[in-house]
């Protein structure tokens, strides 16, 4: 693990041009494993997730040209083989229970390590998974450390209704619905920019879904996949992230933004902390007038408060970025967590900053911000976005902060230290640990 060591109270001022998206990354990655034609990904970033399913697919025998100066992947998934025996898909990342379905589709079986868990947010259930998994007819039994999972034939379309929009599963219900012969729904489909980014992916391969961006998917499988190019958007958590940068150090960053239509919510959020966000030709930039301040409710007597939950709500990785925001804004506000019970125990190390953080239940907390604050060492979970609020809160204090085990940043972020630099701030990694 590395620590980030920050000499706090610089505005950061510049023009950033963010990375893809890795959740859409990603579940593109292990999608490519369901064709055999040449494909061109064009902006893939250089995280550690992304290096670790390229090794996979080195191991398989798949053809994998990475250039990195251009951000191009080249691959080519043609004499492939897999041993469930031997082969390992990566684990301490979410993504990897998506190579499931190709897998199955490709060579009849998966075997998926128990840690596959990402981010420690609290229980991060398979169930969803492995029903889907049984639903199109995949046998599924428990090995040691690790789940098996078998095909015995071909997949059978089904309809399907999901007892929460899960991300990964709705991707992974695609993925085994786009290899069935024939019409599978899904109800109650998750779908976050990413999934639906994944979804347009699948199209370009020639999948016939219908309903992207809604919560009811019908994909007509069977059909043949092709190669192409594809391009990835700019992720929206990383162009969130540096633009509450720029407004918690009290600078001005501008950040390339070319879905802007995915922010209407994301601004109000930051409108009630005082930021007001102008998304123009393609950037978006955010301003603060005066010191940030929670703005008060009309309704007497509430909270000013941030309820995150599956899309269209307000995205759950992106509130400890708003969290931090909190701490630094004058008032009161109150944060929701609405999909995971584990994800805000961190909040206590903010308080070694000087900061009043309440944790009301496993779901809500209270910031009570506006307070005097000193820079502090500090602890970061294994949850890349915490990492990240943990330095913002660091970046606003005059003095050396440390951020320690914030290697986590590196999953999702390349070129993070980079890119700070480039805006004026004072960062480094020390060396691994
Ligand atoms: C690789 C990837 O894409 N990871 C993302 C994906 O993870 P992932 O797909 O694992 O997250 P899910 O959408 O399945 O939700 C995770 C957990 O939250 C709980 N839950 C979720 C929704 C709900 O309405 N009720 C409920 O109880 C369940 O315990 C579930 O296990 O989506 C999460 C939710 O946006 C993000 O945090 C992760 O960054
Ligand atoms: C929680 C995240 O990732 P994972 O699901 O891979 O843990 C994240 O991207 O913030």
């Amino acid at each position: 693990m590395s620590n980030l060591i920050v000499h706090g109270g610089t505005p950061l001022r510049g023009r950033v041009t963010p990375s893809a998206n890795k959740n859409a990354v990603l579940p593109v990655l292990c999608a490519t494993l369901l064709t055999r034609a040449p494909l061109r990904l064009v902006g893939v970033p250089d995280i550690t997730d992304v290096r670790k399913i390229l090794e996979i697919f080195r191991t398989l025998g798949s053809e994998v040209r990475w250039d990195h100066a251009s951000a191009t992947l080249e691959l080519h998934h043609q004499a492939t083989h897999f041993d469930a025996a031997t082969h390992r898909l990566p684990e301490e990342m979410r993504s990897s229970i998506m190579l499931v379905p190709p897998l199955l589709a490709r060579f009849g079986v998966a075997r998926l390590e128990d840690n596959v868990k990402g981010c420690t947010l609290g229980v991060r259930e398979i169930d969803p998974h492995v029903e889907v998994f049984r639903s199109f007819g995949g046998q599924v039994e428990r090995a040691e450390g690790s789940l098996l999972v078998r095909r015995v034939g071909m997949l059978t379309p089904v309809h399907h209704w999901l007892d929460y929009a899960s991300v990964t599963t709705t991707e992974n219900f695609v993925l085994c619905a786009v290899a069935a012969q024939g019409t599978s729904t899904l109800t109650n489909a998750a779908s976050e920019p990413h999934v639906q980014e994944f979804c347009r992916f699948m199209q370009m391969l020639g999948a016939q879904i219908e309903g992207v961006g809604t919560s009811r998917l019908t994909v007509h499988g069977g059909g043949d996949l092709g190669g192409g190019e594809f391009r990835f958007a700019e992720d929206f958590h990383e162009i969130t992230t540096f633009l509450a940068l720029g407004a918690i150090t009290g600078g001005d960053v501008v950040v390339k933004n070319s879905a802007p239509e995915n922010f209407p919510l994301i601004d109000r959020t930051f409108a009630k902390f005082g930021v007001r966000v102008e998304h123009r030709d393609g950037w978006s930039r955010a301003f603060v007038d005066g010191p940030l301040t929670v703005q008060t409710p009309f309704t007497p007597n509430v909270l000013t408060k941030v309820e995150a939950a599956p899309w269209p709500y307000f995205p759950v990785d992106l509130l400890p970025i708003f969290i931090a925001l909190g701490v630094r804004a004058q008032g009161n506000a109150m944060f929701w967590n609405k999909v995971y019970d584990g994800a805000l125990g961190w909040t206590g190390e903010l308080s070694k900053f000087g900061a009043h953080v309440y944790q009301s239940d496993p779901h809500r907390i209270v910031t009570f911000g506006g307070g005097p604050l000193a820079p502090a060492v500090v602890e970061s979970p294994y949850i890349i976005r915490v990492a990240i609020a943990l330095f913002m809160v660091a970046a606003s204090i005059p003095g050396r902060s440390e951020i320690r085990n914030a290697t986590p940043i590196r999953r999702a972020h390349p070129h993070f230290v980079e890119n700070l630099r480039s805006l004026g701030a004072r960062v480094e990694w020390t060396a691994e640990e």
